[in-house]
């Protein structure tokens, strides 16, 4: 790790992370920000939203798994937290894949703008308008193809805007971070996207420097994904060891 200031920063800080994510990842993300001394609620009943945001240090919104009540939470939660100070990053899971996924991104988007949004090249691609044609939820292109959209995004929404990918690009209008390393089997593990966002929510729950929080994030996942790739004989015993590698970073900071 280049700089160890904001992963101190989490252990110190302990921050909590309120998640509204989807199914199939919410048990990985919720155990990659305990690996990391974060504190985080899943939670999506649009009922109880203002109050998780009041008690929460940040907002992590990921629409991979989409329905009307999903929505209206995320809704209520962005808005909550601008008017609570509450930094939020924005997954747009698939956005470009359908008409409703575009909708709701947008939707998201005008109810108050995330500090962060990342996602992988297609969806930054997508979200840019500059093209409407993401496959699924995997990326079809590579991360330095939508540093462009990215600048535009950023620049149009005063914001930070990562790209993951095997590079991964940090990108805070025209200023651009680039973050190596990681494992190509951090693709055959559902998730690892998911889990990134989740982590640069609890970054930026503790660095109130949006880029260097993202960085950060970034960062840690490259770390931990080279040390499990080393040891991990494929994607299961992946899956379970990056846990780990995240927590004895942790440790060692
Ligand atoms: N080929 C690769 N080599 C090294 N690291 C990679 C590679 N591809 C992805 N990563 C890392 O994996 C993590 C997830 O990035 P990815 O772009 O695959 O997200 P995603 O497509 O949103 O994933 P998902 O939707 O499955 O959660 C990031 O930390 C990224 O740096
Ligand atoms: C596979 C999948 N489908 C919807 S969300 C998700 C997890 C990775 O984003
Ligand atoms: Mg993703």
């Amino acid at each position: 790790m280049k700089n160890t200031s904001v992963i101190k920063k989490l252990k110190e800080q302990s921050p909590i992370v309120h998640n509204i994510t989807n199914y199939v990842v919410m048990n990985n993300t919720a155990n990659a920000l305990l690996a990391i001394g974060a504190s985080p609620i899943m939670a999506h009943a649009p009922q109880e939203m203002e109050d998780m945001v009041s008690i929460s240090s940040s907002l992590v919104i990921n629409m991979g798994t989409l329905s009307e009540k999903w929505v209206e939470a995320m809704v209520l939660a962005i808005k909550k937290a601008k008017e609570t100070g509450t930094p939020c990053v924005f997954d747009p899971v698939g956005v470009g894949a359908s008409k409703y996924r575009m909708e709701t991104a947008k939707r998201i988007i005008e109810a108050a703008t995330p500090e962060v949004i990342r996602g992988n090249a297609s969806e930054i691609m997508a979200l840019a308008q500059v093209t409407g044609s993401s496959k699924g939820v995997d990326s079809t292109m590579d991360s330095q193809d939508a540093i462009e959209a990215a600048k535009s995004l950023s620049k149009e929404l005063n914001n930070t805007v990562v790209i993951s990918g095997a590079v991964d690009y940090i990108i805070t209008q025209d200023k651009v971070s680039e973050v190596e390393g990681g494992s190509p089997m951090m693709t055959r593990v559902t998730g690892m996207g998911c889990t990134s966002t989740s982590i640069v929510g609890a970054c930026i729950a503790v660095e109130e420097d949006r880029h260097q929080a993202a960085v950060a994030a970034m960062e840690l996942m490259s770390e931990a994904g080279s040390r499990t790739a080393a040891i991990a004989k494929g994607p299961g015993s992946f899956q379970m060891n990056f846990l780990d590698s995240l927590y004895q970073i942790l440790q060692e900071a």
